[in-house]
């Protein structure tokens, strides 16, 4: 459905994205990555809004640069960085953005806008300035808008950064739902909106691709790398100086580290079963260290 290969970016000199193979079917899939990964530069290729210095791509059989606009017709797009007009409604923005999408008829754009807010949980809001909107709130608009004319290809850019717990969890829900029958790709810092929800995951470091495939396989890649240790807490931020510490729990005068090392950190640290975040850990360790290709 979408296949990149070779896909490359410099920033003047920079190379934001560095030969990057991907493909994506239908599903949802997580794109994880550290600051300056590259993500958005790969995100905002995909809806068109930047240019690739080379490599190859097709985005359901349309090519990017010369049929971008065939592209916008099946894309929902929510970049990182959201301006919405403040003196606009939730539904007049809606609305506008649904003319814009080619969605013509007002009864037909009616039903589209008022679907979109539900899925959001905004059809409390539809008639308020969009000044008048919290920051998650803002967020879910954008989400909204990128929901209208049945895309086909759905870019989320960091949404759920805004979201409290209650409306992070039904975003999730409604991604999962998405990804059947869509492909939506998903950005984020948090490892749990990935593990919770996400077909699969790719990971992305310094602009090269580091990992591409299911969460557990993510998860495999600490395999024999995570372990677990119970010492005393007065010891605690020596181990957190020295060591790659990934968790902590205290419990009275002792607390247990879980560490991340290529070997064994002391004799009595214990093998871990690894997480996705350990996995995710390990990837970029692993490229760093050079204990991993
Ligand atoms: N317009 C630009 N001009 C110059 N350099 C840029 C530009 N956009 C991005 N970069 C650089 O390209 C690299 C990748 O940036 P990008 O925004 O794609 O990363 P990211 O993974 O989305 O980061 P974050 O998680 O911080 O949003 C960074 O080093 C960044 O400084």
């Amino acid at each position: 459905m979408i296949r990149l290969e070779r896909l490359t970016k410099r920033y003047r000199g920079h190379c934001a994205l560095d030969r990057v193979d991907l493909s994506l079917a239908p599903g949802l899939h997580g794109l994880l990555g550290p600051n300056g990964a590259g993500k958005s530069t790969l995100m905002s290729i995909l809806a068109t809004l930047t240019v690739p210095d080379s490599g190859k791509m097709s985005i359901f059989g349309l090519d990017p640069i010369t049929q971008g606009g065939g592209i916008r017709q099946l894309l929902g797009y929510v970049p990182q960085q959201i301006r919405l007009p403040s003196q606009l409604t939730g539904a007049e923005l809606l609305h506008y953005a649904a003319s814009m999408k080619g969605i013509g008829d007002r009864g037909v754009r009616s039903q589209e806008v008022e679907k979109a807010l539900a899925e959001v949980n905004l059809n409390d809001k539809a008639n308020s300035k969009i000044k008048t909107y919290s920051g998650g709130m803002k967020q879910r608009l954008a989400i909204a808008q990128a929901l209208l004319g049945d895309p086909k290809l759905v870019v989320l850019d960091e949404p759920t950064a805004g979201l409290d717990p209650a409306e992070r969890i039904r975003f999730r829900n409604l991604l999962r739902r998405w990804g059947e029958t869509r492909v939506v790709l998903l950005s984020t810092h948090i490892v749990g909106d990935i593990e919770t929800s996400c077909d699969s995951v790719t990971v992305l470091h310094e602009g090269r691709l580091r990992f591409q495939g299911e969460l557990r396989e993510l998860a495999r890649l600490a395999d024999g790398h995570v372990w677990e240790a119970r010492l005393p807490a007065s010891e605690a931020d020596r181990w957190f100086a020295e060591r790659l510490v990934v968790g902590s729990r205290r419990e009275g005068n002792a607390i247990t580290l879980r560490f991340i090392a290529a070997e064994r950190p002391f004799p009595d640290a214990a093998p871990a079963e690894p997480t996705v975040e350990d996995g995710y850990v390990a990837a970029l360790k692993g490229a760093a260290d050079g204990w991993r290709s």
